[in-house]
């Protein structure tokens, strides 16, 4: 492909991925401009949100025992009517939604199948910080016929495309379809996302840890020094690092994207009923580690590869460190006790 053209719009970007890939039929292209549409219409609710009936929560608990917020339904909703008619999905799968969605016999159902974080972020939605939406996107192993679990439980290695959409300064779009990682920044005069990040590369080393520390006292030895470790002067190493936490993974995991660093959500002892932290596999790890991965980083759950997980549920969650590839090996290094 020629070097990229900042400035082109992602329809045409999509169109060239598109050409350069034999078997394709278009399906994927149509498939992420109905996921464009969706966040447009979500950017435009998140813009104006202190305006609208959009703000706190819906009184609803998730399956995560969490207060379902205005706005996640609203994401949630507006992806699933998005996709769920344009003939190219067979089911949706949503950190929202207990079970599987399927799309309706009666529709035209299509080769993928959908898995989504329509809001990330929601404890940050009534206070104006960045939030954000995350895609993951899998080929049907089946030709036809219901859709069945083990389609939908797949390893991260397995995903044809994922990425995210960020609402913050300005709404972007970062994806990849394994072919290395883009990003598109919505401009709202022309109502289109422009190529402004081409060719992302995650820097091998970083000056920022990402991490609640709040959670400290809960967390492993091996964790407690590995960020004692980043506090710890050295001008050699560029320590301390720079702590910096957003409380939305896709912003927090964006800005290290561009600057390098690590984010962390360890296992943590704070609730027995999370022994294994906080962040969904499917919904939020498996997608941000094909990303880092694409950009030249890498994503653990402290000792094993993210993509490499095998989900035993749905709803599962994981351990994650993920950011520049020397911190997270460092950190590996300290949770195996090496260091
Ligand atoms: O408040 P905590 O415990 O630091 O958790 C923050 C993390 O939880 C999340 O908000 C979970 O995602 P959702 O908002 O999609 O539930 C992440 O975006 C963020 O990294
Ligand atoms: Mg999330
Ligand atoms: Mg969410």
């Amino acid at each position: 492909m020629p070097v990229k053209e900042v400035g082109i719009t992602v329809t045409e970007h999509l169109l060239r991925e598109q050409r350069e890939t034999p078997y394709a039929t278009g399906a994927f292209t149509q498939l992420l401009n109905e996921l464009i549409v969706a966040a447009k219409i979500i950017h435009r609710e998140v813009s104006k949100a202190g305006l609208v009936d959009i703000l706190g929560s819906t009184g609803s608990r998730n399956v995560y025992g969490e207060q379902v917020q205005k706005l996640d339904d609203f994401a949630n909703h507006t992806i699933i009517r998005r996709v769920m008619h344009t003939g190219h999905v067979c089911a949706i799968a949503s950190e929202e939604d207990a079970d599987i969605v399927e799309v309706p016999q009666e529709y035209p159902r299509g080769p993928y199948i959908l898995l989504i974080d329509p809001l990330d972020g929601s404890s940050n939605i009534d206070v104006n910080a960045s939030i954000g939406t995350i895609f993951s996107i899998h080929r049907r192993l089946k030709d036809d016929g219901p859709v069945t679990l083990d389609e939908v439980l797949r390893k991260g290695s397995e995903q044809v495309a994922a990425g995210y959409f960020i609402y913050g300064s300005s709404t972007m779009l970062v994806y990849s379809t394994g072919k290395g990682v883009n990003g598109f920044t919505l401009n709202p005069g022309l109502g289109e996302f422009l190529l402004s990040h081409p060719n992302i590369t995650m820097p091998e080393r970083g000056k920022i840890y990402s991490v609640n520390e709040g959670n400290y006292a809960y967390w492993d030895e091996p964790v407690r020094r590995y960020v004692d470790y980043l506090k710890t002067p050295d001008p050699e190493t560029s320590r301390p690092y720079t702590s910096r936490y957003i409380g939305t993974l896709v912003g927090d995991f964006h800005r290290n994207l561009l600057k390098g660093g690590i984010f962390m959500y360890p296992a943590d002892r704070k609730d027995p009923k999370k022994p294994r932290g906080k962040l969904r596999l499917l919904f939020e790890a498996a997608p941000l580690a094909f990303i880092a991965e694409q950009a030249g980083g890498t994503a653990s759950d402290g000792s094993r590869r993210i993509l490499d997980l095998e989900p035993e549920t749905l709803h599962d969650r994981v351990p994650l460190f993920i950011g520049s590839k020397d911190d997270v090996v460092t950190a590996e290094k300290f949770l195996s006790g090496e260091l």
